[in-house]
This record gives C-alpha cells, structure tokens and sequence, in this order.
C-alpha cells in the first residue's frame, strides 16, 4: 500500500497551482479534434502529441478517479476524501444535474437521454466538465478527484492525453446491493446531500461475507425537502448497470494496465467502510493527525 501511497503524492497543504485552466484548453481543444477527425474517432488508439500535456507542478495535489457502478457510493466516499485532502470533488453527474435544472437550451436534450440511462455525449460531457474546471481555476482550486469521469475508454484517452491520473479506485458492491441502494437514494432538493431510507441486509453467496448497511437518515432541515432522482427507477437504474457493465468497466483494464487500479470491496455502509478505504489508501495516519488538529 505504501507505493499506492507515493503514487498518489497526496499533498493537500501544497500552495501550487495546478492550471485547470490549461487543462481545460487541452481537454476542448482534444474532444474537437476528435469529433472533427474521423481517423482519430475510428481509431481507440489515436497518437497522442496532438495536443500538448498539461505541465505537471511539482508538488501539485492529488489527481484521482472513482470508478464504481450507480450507487455503489462514488460521490459519498470521493467528497469525503475530497475534504480530507483538500482538493475539489467534481461529479459530471452533478453537473449534468444542474444543466438540467437550468432553463438552458440543452437541457431538455439531456433529460431524454438521462432518464433513459444512457451516457450523454463525449463532446457535452468534456464541455460541463471544462466549464467547471475553469471556474475552479478561478477560485484557486488545484488537483481533483473526478467522480462519474473518465465513462468510456474514449474519455479516458482523451483525459491521459491531457493530464496525469494518479490513481483509479474503482469501488465494488453486489448488483443486488447495488439495486436496493439506487431505489432508496434520496437527495436533499435544497443543500443537495444524499441519504438513503434502504434497509439492506443480503446474505453472503459462494463464501462471500454477507452485506448490511443501515439507512442513512436526513437531519431534520431535509427531511421535508427529499426528492428522488427521475433516473433512480428499477427499469431505468437496470439499464444504467447494463451501460455501466458494456462502457465504462473496461475501463478498469485499461486503468489496471497502467498500474494504477484500486480495487476495493466494500464491506458494509460507511462506518465500516470508510476507516477500511482509508487504510488501502494509506490515509489512515493523515485522518487521525488531521481530527487531532481539529
Ligand atoms: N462521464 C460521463 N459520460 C457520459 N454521461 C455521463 C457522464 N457522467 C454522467 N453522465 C450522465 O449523467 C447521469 C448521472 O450520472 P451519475 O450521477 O454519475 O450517475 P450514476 O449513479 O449512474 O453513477 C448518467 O446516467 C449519464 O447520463
């Protein structure tokens, strides 16, 4: 674990600025060339060198990927990180979100594909993805941990083609785990946290420990205000497995095969998973020096 450690170079006191901004360029002006390019597009394998890397600062911050089916707890486990780290928790799925909420012209155009399970475009998703980068840039944030990015093995290349990941942890639960925490996943309309109202309780199968996970209540300001997301229904939460299974887990091949792959089997809700991530990351010492600062 410990070269997982210096791999990552996690280094959150570090004042270094990372250029989101240059980044952003890179990633724009790579997705153009791509859609433009039919050569490129037919061919997974295009060159790189097209487009020029991003400068890696020394000692710049952590640069991290969260691999994981729908609602095996991405978002949940790469805020907390984020915070412990101090770097930025980016979610395209959150930006996908407030595109939709907004009155903007693609709006109703993502909402057909979003409520069907299906992955929005390469190009749209690059575009939130860059705009949101940029405003970071603007507010001084440096390195990241992408949640929901790379989806496809395009949007990996197109990543490696511009910057550096560090580390790709890809979380794993059963799909009959996975289902009762989509179906019970309710998101606070006005501060935006998730909760969950599902009891889940799934034995263990070929020598597999079983899996229990507590609900994970709203405080009393949101529990009035809970909403489920359109996108969490069986049938569309079925086929979004299904797209996750066909697009995004080659990825983990792809990732492994760099050296940089995290696997980490969840073993319960986050009481007992959290301290365990931690440990596989190599944080646990950070964690215990940082609450006995606090
Ligand atoms: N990198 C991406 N590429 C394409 N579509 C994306 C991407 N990230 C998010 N989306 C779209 O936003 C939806 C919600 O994403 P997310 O909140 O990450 O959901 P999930 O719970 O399925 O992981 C996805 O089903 C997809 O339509």
């Amino acid at each position: 674990m410990a070269a997982i450690f210096r791999l990552c170079k996690p280094s959150p006191l570090s004042s270094s600025a990372t250029s989101t901004a240059y980044l952003r360029r890179c990633l724009l002006s790579t997705t153009t060339a791509v859609s433009e390019t039919d050569a490129r597009v037919k061919s997974p394998l295009y060159p790189h060198g097209s487009t020029p890397r991003r400068a890696d600062p020394e000692g710049r911050n952590v640069q991290w990927v969260f691999l994981g089916c729908p609602g095996v707890g991405k978002g949940t486990y790469a805020s907390r990180l984020s915070t412990l780290l101090g770097v930025p928790h980016i979610a395209t799925g959150d930006l996908v979100r407030e595109e939709l909420s907004s009155s903007g012209a693609l709006s109703s155009q993502l909402a057909e594909i979003v409520n069907q399970g299906k992955l929005v475009s390469d190009e749209i998703i690059i575009r939130l993805l860059s705009k949101r980068l940029e405003a970071g840039e603007a507010k001084g944030e440096t390195g990241f941990i992408l949640d929901g990015f790379p989806r496809t093995i395009r949007q990996a290349e197109i990543l490696d083609d511009v910057t550096d990941i560090d580390l790709v942890v890809n979380l794993k639960l059963p799909e009959n785990v996975l289902l009762e925490k989509c179906l019970g996943r309710r998101i606070c309309s006005e501060c935006g946290k998730n909760f969950n109202v599902a009891n889940i309780n799934v034995q263990g199968e070929n020598g597999r420990p079983g899996i229990s996970m507590a609900p994970l209540p709203p405080p009393p300001q949101c529990a009035s205000k809970l909403i489920t997301r359109s996108d969490d229904t069986e049938a569309v939460v079925k086929e979004r497995f299904r797209v996750y299974n066909e697009k995004s887990q080659p990825l983990e091949e792809f990732y492994r095969i760099q050296g940089k792959l995290l696997e980490f089997d969840l073993p319960g809700g986050i009481p007992e998973s959290w301290p365990k991530l931690l440990e596989a990351l190599n944080l646990d010492e950070h964690e215990e020096k940082r609450s006995a600062a606090a």
